[in-house]
């Protein structure tokens, strides 16, 4: 058991070597990886319920638990396993491949394009664009002196807005533990977007095809919500990731869909839980 005094937030520190990690296999890396998505999840919650003696003991033993996992540093390494294994490379290429087809490649002597890479395992993922992508990495655990360690929810967004021509969420968004911040995080990437600016949001398939309260359509809905126009989807049945370009446009002035504010059942059975949830301000009190 436990011990109720022990802390903190191991999770975004290095720490040790994971015992499950120490191996390369894309099964096991799988499987620490859904298990830090549990954990992660369950400390989120913990940490918003009142304090008292059990409560404490529980999130100690999650601690420890992340912890001995090898903390946030395991995690790191068995998504760049993943990677590397499930999906024959990162989802940069996806990504690059898009914006060649928009002709993002071609600046003809005008300035790079501005990218906020969030998330980066790798500082240099985007190399051979160098001639017209400039690029910031950003991790909320850096492994490299390139990628600036930085909570993405935690910027400002007054000093960001309009200021990046691309944000990229790669498999980001899934791992933020608490349904609101996933919206508040997309949010935030269309406020930090310039004008007609692009978001790239790549997901495990099975958070919109596995989902009791995700599906393509009212994700589609969700992002159009926040003003963001799909321009792309990719995925295959059977297939493990997905991927979305959108463009940054007005958000909707009609009045707010109040079906992004609290969880709703959309697929019955044995599903996954996936959700993102919008605080939707203004002045449009929920119906
Ligand atoms: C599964 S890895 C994805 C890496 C890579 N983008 C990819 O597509 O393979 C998720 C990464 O996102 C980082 N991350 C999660 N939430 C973040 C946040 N709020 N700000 C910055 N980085 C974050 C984690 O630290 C982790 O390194």
């Amino acid at each position: 058991m436990a011990r109720a005094t022990k802390r903190k937030v191991p999770v975004t520190s290095s720490s040790k070597q994971p015992s499950a990690s120490g191996s390369s296999n894309p099964h096991s890396s799988r499987t620490l990886i859904r298990r830090f998505h549990v954990l992660l999840k369950r400390q989120t919650q913990l940490r918003k319920e009142p304090t008292n003696a059990s409560n404490k003991q529980t999130l100690a033993a999650v601690d420890k638990e992340i912890e001995e996992l090898g903390g946030l540093s395991a995690y790191q390494r068995m998504s760049t396993i993943g990677q590397g294994s499930d999906r024959g490379g990162g989802s940069e290429k996806i990504l690059v491949e898009w914006l060649k087809d928009l002709g993002w490649d071609d600046v003809k002597g005008r300035s790079k394009h501005r990218l906020l890479e969030v998330g980066a395992l790798k500082p240099d993922n985007y190399s051979s664009c160098s001639s017209w992508l400039d690029v910031q990495p950003i991790d909320l655990h850096s492994q490299h002196p390139s990628i600036l360690e930085q909570d993405f929810l935690l910027m400002d967004a007054m000093h960001h807005q309009g200021k990046w021509d691309l944000i990229s969420l790669s498999l980001v968004v899934n791992f933020v533990p608490d349904a609101n911040d996933r919206g508040r995080m997309l949010q935030l990437a269309h406020r930090m977007l310039r004008r007609d600016g692009l978001l790239f949001l790549a997901l495990p398939l099975p958070c919109v095809t596995n989902s009791r309260y995700t599906t393509f359509e009212h994700l589609r809905a969700l992002m159009e919500m926040i003003g963001f126009t799909q321009l792309q989807e990719r995925w295959k049945p059977g297939g493990r990731m997905a991927y979305w370009l959108y463009r940054k446009a007005e958000p909707p002035t009609t009045p707010r869909d109040h079906r992004f504010q609290k969880k709703t059942v959309l697929r019955q059975g044995n599903r996954n839980n996936f959700a993102i949830l919008l605080q939707l301000t203004s002045a449009s009190p929920p119906a």
